[in-house]
């Protein structure tokens, strides 16, 4: 029997019959577009692109990357690379969708989103990965995160062996991140073999070489043990990440989810290993909601991205690491101050945590070393025992003796880069910018977080320039960290700073408004409460 005739094409009446293009419109990017509502009522959504292929298992790929992110509170658009035939038993087919319409894609999605950060799945070909390095040269965004599926789990191939080049030579240089699984980091080496940690740590090492600025070799695949190890490598230091290995055959996706998991983290403003820990401990706790669900009747099946709509509390998995949040009401001593108030350090930081200092500082710019030390080291107990994170200002070996979390230097004092030499990736560095140069500095050198100011003329700081607002938005902007504004801060202003309604500004640091008062706790109490406030009212 002859078979019918095919159905014309159903297209969208807007678009011309001959083609399934609609002539390119650009729109000049919202960042330089005027706002249509007040900064203050503008609802910031930390914003991934996923550049990846659809499973029609649903499980992986793009269907992972926009789950992971919804449950991540980022939003996630999408370019379509190609569609696959795909369930629980591996891939059946892949239907590479034509290199010129995902530059469309590319195109309407990067020309008119304020998008944040683009991370990558299947690139199926060396054209595509071509095309999108273009792309972002032409609309840089603000991280990069490149999974570079070339095998599922189930061993099958999901990329062109002639793609191996381009990732090389092309994508990796432009990537934040890379995160191979261990038959792909091998790939990318000329298939050695990797065993053992140790060979993943040597594979990170030679993959950076290839540009990166971080790697993670993810160990999910690696063979039976209870641990789920990856090794994170920024250049210089290993980090083991060991995980809970959930005994689960609900394992396909996890490298898509951990990826989109990064991307969305870096996205809300995370520094990088921070965002890995969250995005691996995400995955983990997903594996181990999920571990007794059956989708499909093959090897490995999908798992529940949105658990955490099934079990609230909704802060399962929440990490004792850098939270950008903690920068909310940064409380920074002085000790001059106390002085003057008779106070000592130890009351002052107490009295600030009471009325709701989020994070401390000690700013101790005349104090003698040994009185600073024995003050320092009861600081820290105190802020421990409180789970409050405690900054020494500008002085490491100080930060060192007493373990503090974390060290706050200035333009003028040792680089970034030096204290986390001397500090480890473990703990936080903070650095004061003035300027988008600056803050990009600090990135590059490693820090956690920026501070921004002066914003209000200040008396703390001797011929201290203002930046005003618009320095402010500038330094925000640019910012690739999360930002705390400083300088004049008090219950008058604060409630302006937050409603700028900047993305990555994460909270104001205060010395003279808590410290310089009769009673910390009060005024505390009283800045938290209005910084509270305006967030609530920008948020909503
Ligand atoms: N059974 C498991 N229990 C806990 N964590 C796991 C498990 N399997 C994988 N992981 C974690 O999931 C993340 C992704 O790693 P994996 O090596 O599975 O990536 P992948 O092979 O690219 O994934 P896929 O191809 O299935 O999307 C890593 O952080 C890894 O440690
Ligand atoms: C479409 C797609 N992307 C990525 C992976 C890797 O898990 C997969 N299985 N399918
Ligand atoms: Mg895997």
């Amino acid at each position: 029997m002859p078979s019918a005739p095919a159905p014309p094409p159903v297209l969208h009446p807007r678009f011309p019959a001959s083609s399934f293009s609609c002539p390119r419109r650009t729109h000049p990017s919202p960042r330089t577009r005027p706002r249509r509502l007040s900064a203050a009522r503008e609802m910031p959504w930390p914003h991934v692109l996923t550049v990846a292929g659809s499973d029609s298992g649903g499980g992986a790929g793009i269907q992972a990357d926009i789950k992971a992110c919804a449950a991540l509170g980022a939003y996630c658009s999408s370019v379509i690379t190609a569609v696959t035939a795909q369930n629980t038993a591996g891939v059946q087919g892949v239907h590479l969708v034509p290199e010129e319409f995902i530059r469309q894609q590319l195109n309407s999605v990067l020309s008119d989103m304020s998008v944040d950060v683009v991370k990558t799945g299947m690139l199926p070909s060396a054209g595509i990965v071509q095309i999108l390095c273009e792309s972002l040269r032409k609309f840089p965004v603000k991280a990069l995160v490149v999974d570079p599926v070339m095998v599922s789990t189930s061993g099958d191939a999901l990329s062109d062996p002639s793609t191996l080049t381009n990732y090389r030579d092309e994508l990796f240089s432009m990537a934040d991140i890379v995160t191979p699984n261990v038959k792909e980091a091998s790939k990318l080496l000329g298939g050695i073999p990797l065993l053992t940690v140790s060979d993943m740590r040597d594979a990170a090492a030679s993959i950076h070489k290839f540009g990166p600025r971080y790697v993670l070799v993810k160990g999910g695949d690696m063979p039976d043990s209870s641990e789920a190890i990856d090794i994170f490598f920024d250049g210089k230091e290993f980090v083991e990440l060991h995980g809970h290995r959930i005994k689960t055959r609900n394992t396909h996706g996890t490298g898509c989810t951990l990826a989109s998991s990064i991307a969305a983290e870096l996205a809300k403003g995370s520094t990088m290993l921070h965002a890995v820990r969250v995005a691996k401990n995400f995955v983990e706790s997903a594996l181990h909601h999920s571990k007794d669900l059956v989708i499909g009747n093959g090897p490995q099946g999908p798992f529940d991205h949105l658990f955490r709509l099934k079990c609230p509390p909704y802060n399962i998995g929440s990490q004792q690491m850098f939270n950008p949040d903690s920068l909310f009401l940064y409380a920074v001593t002085d000790s001059r101050m106390n002085k003057r108030w008779d106070r000592s350090i130890e009351d002052a930081v107490k009295a600030a945590i009471e009325g709701g200092a989020t994070i401390v500082q000690l700013r101790e710019k005349d104090a003698e070393s040994r009185e600073f030390l024995e003050a320092a080291n009861a600081c820290v107990e105190i802020c421990k025992s409180r789970g409050v994170p405690l900054l020494i200002n500008d002085r490491v070996d100080i930060a060192l003796a007493c373990n503090a979390d974390g060290v706050h230097v200035g333009q003028s004092d040792i680089s970034a880069r030096e204290v986390r030499e001397l500090l480890g990736p473990g703990k936080i560095i903070g650095v004061s910018c003035k300027t988008p140069a600056q803050a990009e500095q600090a990135w590059n050198d490693g820090a956690d977080y920026i501070g921004c100011g002066g914003v209000f003329p200040t008396t703390t700081k001797a011929n201290n320039p203002t930046l005003g607002f618009e320095g402010l938005k500038a330094v925000c902007l640019a910012s690739k960290l999360p930002v705390v504004a400083i300088g004049g801060i008090n219950a008058t202003n604060a409630g302006s700073v937050m409603e700028l309604g900047l993305l990555n500004l994460k909270g104001v640091a205060v010395v003279s408004a808590l410290f310089d008062r009769e009673c910390v706790m009060t005024e505390t109490r009283g800045l938290r409460s209005i910084l509270t406030d305006a967030f609530a009212c920008f948020r909503s």
